[in-house]
């Protein structure tokens, strides 16, 4: 009999603890894999209790995920070292702006022959440029890294209303595997090894959903939100081609056509963070970290600094006028233009241009 699988989830937002729920009940009703899972807990004190003993009590994050039970094989831990030394497979979900911080601590600490998954939308720039999310985690980890993305409201999946995934992953065994993990009949999943283009589908449709955000505020109506998902979509393949195409894994379109693709791409404009903080930001004059601060409760918006991360990459390969979408997003979001440049944006996009 093969050994039993330990799966620890790192993080416990709004989207983690949706995960954790998932997960803890996928390792109960298997045999493959060991039914404690711990979830690593950034501890902060909430009316003076820890928010780790509340999750171990209560089993419910109230905080990050209110009004729903954990599965009370979901155990927090505030120590990430603690909580990850044994896994088989570990899940990362943090912000992006976190798993850096987290890898460098989690460095030498692992289990021989352990394995990733990360289910973060975002980016990493530094001074070597910009890479996936799951790079930082395989480089600072020396591990396989694998991704999940789809359109994925946490608090519907959290609801158990009919939702879909995609899983990227090189390895056929690992997503297999993975796929036994997450799936449930409210969660379908397809398995496709063209992990690079799901993980930058991911991450480039939170610019593109800011700037479904600022059609919503300037009361544009919906025929003008189908342009921004469809030169945003453009945008986004665009982007592929230009800053991945060339590397070992390519790019492949396809991947758009799915759920981590188009799906996302929709609901994100519809009903995420990302649209409904700006639409606040221009309805309101408020900057964007007011509104995170003011509206989401320690949640994080992965849209403008992915922005910011995109732009700092155009501008230093002179390629801003190639993607005014992504480029508008990030000077609106910073002051430097208005949200009416952004219709000024849509109007004069290159993709009218005949060839
Ligand atoms: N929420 C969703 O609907 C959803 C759906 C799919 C994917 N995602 C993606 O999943 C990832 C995680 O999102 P989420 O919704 O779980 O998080 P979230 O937006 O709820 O973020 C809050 C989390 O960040 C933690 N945190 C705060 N400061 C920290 C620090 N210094 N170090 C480590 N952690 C810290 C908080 O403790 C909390 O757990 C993101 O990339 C997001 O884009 C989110
Ligand atoms: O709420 P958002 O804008 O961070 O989007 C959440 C998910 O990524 C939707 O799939």
């Amino acid at each position: 009999m093969s050994e039993e699988k330990k799966v620890c989830i790192v993080g416990s937002g709004n989207w983690g603890s949706v995960i954790a729920k998932i997960v803890g009940n996928n390792v109960t009703a298997s045999a493959n894999f060991h039914n404690r899972v711990p979830m690593y807990v950034y501890e902060e004190m909430i009316n003076g209790e820890k928010l780790t003993e509340i999750i171990n009590t209560k089993h419910e994050n109230v905080k990050y995920l209110p009004g729903f039970k954990l599965p009370e094989n979901v155990v927090a831990v505030p120590d990430i070292v603690e909580a990850a030394k044994d896994a088989d497979i570990l899940v990362f979900v943090v912000p992006h702006q976190f798993v850096g911080g987290l890898c460098k601590q989690l460095n030498g600490k692992l289990k021989p022959g352990a394995l990733a998954v990360s289910l973060i939308k975002g980016l990493d720039i530094s001074d070597k440029g910009l890479d996936l999310i799951s790079n930082v985690i395989r480089k600072a980890l020396g591990i396989e890294c694998a991704v999940l993305m789809g359109a994925n409201i946490a608090p519907e999946v959290a609801r158990e209303n009919y939702c879909e995934a995609t899983i990227g992953c090189r390895d056929r065994e690992m997503g297999r595997l993975l796929k036994e993990v997450f799936e449930a009949p409210y969660f379908r999943i397809v398995v496709v090894n063209d992990e690079q283009t799901v993980e930058l589908c991911g991450a480039l449709k939170n610019i593109v959903a800011v700037g479904a955000g600022f059609v919503d505020g300037l009361k544009y109506g919906d025929n003008t939100k189908a342009a921004v998902i469809r030169l945003g979509l453009m945008e986004m393949v665009k982007f592929c081609e230009e800053f991945f195409q060339s590397n070992v894994s390519g790019y492949r379109a396809d991947e758009f056509m799915r759920i981590c693709g188009m799906g996302d791409v929709v609901v994100t404009c519809y009903r995420g963070r990302n649209r409904l903080l700006a639409e606040a930001f221009v309805e309101s004059g408020k900057t964007i970290e007011e509104l995170e601060a003011e509206m989401l409760n320690g949640q994080k918006l992965q849209g403008p600094p992915t922005a910011a991360e995109v732009y700092t990459m155009l501008e230093q390969k002179g390629l801003t006028e190639k993607f005014p979408m992504f480029t508008a997003v990030h000077k609106i979001c910073t002051g430097e233009k208005t949200p009416q440049a952004f219709i000024d944006c849509l109007k004069n996009h290159p993709e009218h241009m005949m060839s």
